[in-house]
């Protein structure tokens, strides 16, 4: 049965053109052609192999991920790859390692915290990886409360460097990835002490290791945190403890955008604001959102597939059994995970837009958008990377038993996932923030201050004039109810840009039907989950809560016969999915049988331990020597 599609039947069913969706899912012709290219080179080639992770020892999994990422460097630097490519390059190698934090963290915060000089010196080293950086921020004692932040910087005028140091135990920084055995260098976030005098929090390049012998430079101890959740998974990444004992850094390593100190010892601030200290976060938080789609779409790709697969009960006169993707049950907790997925793809798209905006105007000295791009990618970054994580787990178990299979891709797409929903900002933290926004937006009601882009609606809500004057009262104590406000604002937003996206022109037979049913399904699931609040509140009747069921189950039907299409449009290669249950061809059976022999417990058919252990207990010697 090997090359034959047993998925074909499926895909000859659909009804629309799944070429132009793999356009519109990649974003554009010139995306799509990158992201296939470059996944299909990393695919074929066995230097990418990564279907033995969960049998390796930490030690050989952390060696493998060097030899990877060198691998992958070589291959960017020999094909001459531009900077679009060798990212798309890493994001398929599908493996977390310390060149995230390098590409992801260390060069941005340079970018967007270092001033023109400091960008000319460093960042030209950070491209060649000539050093290599990560984002030392968290401490053991803090993560969340950045102001919190006990690691001080204090300028010493005779010599005109600063002084970092880590005072206590529980300033020893905690978590940075790429630090336990790699960065040569990190961004480190310190208290700036000029004069006797605080500062705030600051970040400053502070050299860790040798450029010659890796060894820790003078006054640095440094090492790996320890094992974390997973086989495999997350380990592959070095996440690190660092302590600063007395280290000196010359004056111009302070990241100098913000505020800046002179060789007097004088502390100035720009005019920019203080919160761009945090500009990093807002950027790598809407990547974070970006990336939520592709983890999604993953995980259903491999429970759609599966699903259309395997077959339960329901066999007519010795026929077939039922595809178990046509339980209504089964559809009700698939599709909208279906739908989510191209949610937040879409959202992706619009928040990486918002955020060049952001950007360009920051640049000309326009900061009155920031908020707003900080509670969005504060907000989006919560609600879909909590979505994804819950998501991924619902595969796992709409595949049965065979889900939890780590040669089902899902355990370790979910233990690699789940982080997310703390890194970079534990999500309840984070959407506290949206409602600090959201209250601050509703205090202003009726003041010449009017709310524009995603809180527009808000002098539209009549009620929310009233609540004005309570505002002000008790934050903490209903930051429950305040934590649900800002998730149905983030959902509002992610509703209401899918619903601007089909406003697009959207080409090829059937793109847009299809993408409209799964926009629908996405509002309607959600005002089925919510019902209670909706109706409570007087915003639906018990009637339109029975129609939106209806339509729902309607719109279950439409996406059927679509679903395999809908998950090849994001043009996966098997070897990204790593899933035997999600394979192209659905030739699922006959690869999880062979893979089971490839265990390597599998390697002899008497295990080890068997003299020692099994004999002794079927001989009885166990109980008759403690006789
Ligand atoms: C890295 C590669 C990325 C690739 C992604 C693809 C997927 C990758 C897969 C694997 C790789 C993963 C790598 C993970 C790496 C992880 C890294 C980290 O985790 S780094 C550490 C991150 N830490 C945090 O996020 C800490 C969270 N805490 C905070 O952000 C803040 O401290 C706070 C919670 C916001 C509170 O701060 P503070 O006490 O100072 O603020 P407030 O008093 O509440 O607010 C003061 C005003 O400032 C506004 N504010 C706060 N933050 C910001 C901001 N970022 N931008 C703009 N404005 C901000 C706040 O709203 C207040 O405003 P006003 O109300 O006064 O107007
Ligand atoms: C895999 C991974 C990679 C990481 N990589 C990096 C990195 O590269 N660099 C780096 O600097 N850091 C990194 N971190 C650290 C990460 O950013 C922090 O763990 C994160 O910001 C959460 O902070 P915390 O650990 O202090 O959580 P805490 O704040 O201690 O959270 C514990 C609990 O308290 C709750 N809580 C906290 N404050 C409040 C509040 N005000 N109101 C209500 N509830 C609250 C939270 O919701 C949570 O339930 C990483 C973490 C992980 C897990």
């Amino acid at each position: 049965m090997e090359g034959v599609d047993h998925l074909a039947h499926e895909r000859n069913k659909s009804e629309f053109d799944v070429d132009a969706m793999k356009i519109v899912w990649a974003g554009s012709p010139h995306a799509f052609d990158v992201s296939d290219r470059i996944s299909k080179l990393v695919a074929s080639d066995p230097g990418f192999r990564k279907d033995n992770r969960s049998t390796l020892s930490r030690k050989e999994l952390f060696k493998n991920t060097l030899r990877k990422a060198a691998y992958a460097w070589k291959t960017i630097v020999d094909l001459r790859l531009s900077e679009e490519e060798a990212a798309k390059l890493r994001f398929y190698v599908d493996e977390p390692a310390f060149t995230d934090l390098h590409w992801g963290m260390f060069i941005p915060a340079i970018k967007g915290q270092g001033t023109e000089e400091q960008q000319q010196k460093w960042l030209p080293l950070a491209y060649k990886m000539q050093i290599i950086g990560c984002y030392a921020q968290t401490e053991l004692g803090h993560g969340s409360n950045v102001q919190g932040l006990e690691t001080t910087a204090t300028f010493d005028p005779q010599t005109d460097e600063f002084i970092i140091h880590s005072p206590t135990l529980t300033s020893s920084k905690w978590w940075p990835g790429g630090l336990g055995k790699v960065a040569t260098h990190a961004i480190a976030y310190a208290r700036l002490i000029v004069g006797g005098r605080e500062h705030g929090v600051n970040g400053f390049i502070v050299q860790l290791r040798s450029l010659e012998d890796h060894s820790p430079l003078l006054g640095i101890t440094v090492g790996d945190i320890g094992m974390k959740f997973g086989n495999g998974a997350y380990n592959t990444m070095d996440n690190g403890v660092l302590r600063f004992d007395h280290v000196r850094i010359p004056r111009n390593q302070m990241l100098m955008r913000v505020s800046q100190v002179t060789c007097e010892g004088k502390y100035k601030q720009s005019d920019v604001p203080r919160q761009l200290v945090y500009g990093t976060m807002v950027y790598v938080r809407q990547t974070i959102v970006a990336d939520a789609s592709c983890a999604l779409s993953r995980a259903v790709c491999i429970a759609t597939r599966y699903s259309a697969v395997r077959r339960q009960f329901g066999s007519q006169n010795g026929g077939p059994e039922t595809q178990v993707i046509d339980y209504k049950t089964q559809q009700s907790r698939l599709f909208p995970l279906l739908a989510s997925a191209y949610a937040f793809r879409f959202i992706g798209e619009w928040l990486k837009w918002l955020y060049a905006d952001v950007t360009q105007r920051l640049q000309a000295n326009d900061f009155s958008t920031l908020p707003e791009a900080h509670a969005c990618t504060a907000g989006l970054k919560s609600l879909t990377t909590t979505a994804t994580a819950d998501g991924i787990e619902e595969c796992r178990k709409l595949c049965g038993g065979h889900g939890y299979l780590c040669s089902s891709g899902l355990p370790e797409l979910f233990a690699v996932y789940v982080p997310a929903c703390t890194y970079e900002g534990d999500n309840t933290v984070l959407l506290l923030q949206v409602a600090r926004f959201l209250m601050k937006t509703v205090s202003q009601l009726g003041s010449s201050k009017k709310p524009v882009g995603t809180i527009a609606y808000m002098t539209r809500v009549e009620h929310l004039m009233q609540c004005r004057c309570g505002v002000q009262r008790g934050f903490a104590e209903l930051s429950v109810d305040l934590v649900e406000a800002a998730v149905a604002h983030c959902q509002l937003i992610v509703v209401s840009k899918f619903i601007e996206k089909l406003q697009q022109e959207i080409p090829g037979k059937g793109v847009k039907q299809q993408l409209e049913v799964l926009c629908n399904i996405y509002a309607l699931f959600l005002l089925h989950k919510h019902q209670g609040d909706f109706l409570s509140t007087g915003c639906i009747t018990p009637k339109h809560a029975a129609l939106a069921n209806d339509e729902l189950r309607s719109l279950y039907s439409q996406v059927r016969p679509n679903a395999i299409a809908l998950v090849d449009a994001f043009n996966y290669t098997d070897h990204y999915l790593g899933s035997i249950l999600g394979c192209y061809d659905g030739n699922v059976y006959p690869k999880l049988y062979e893979a089971a022999w490839k265990d390597p417990l599998n390697e002899s058919v008497v295990p080890d331990g068997y003299h020692q252990y099994i004999r002794p207990l079927l001989k009885q010697e166990i109980r008759t020597a403690r006789l």
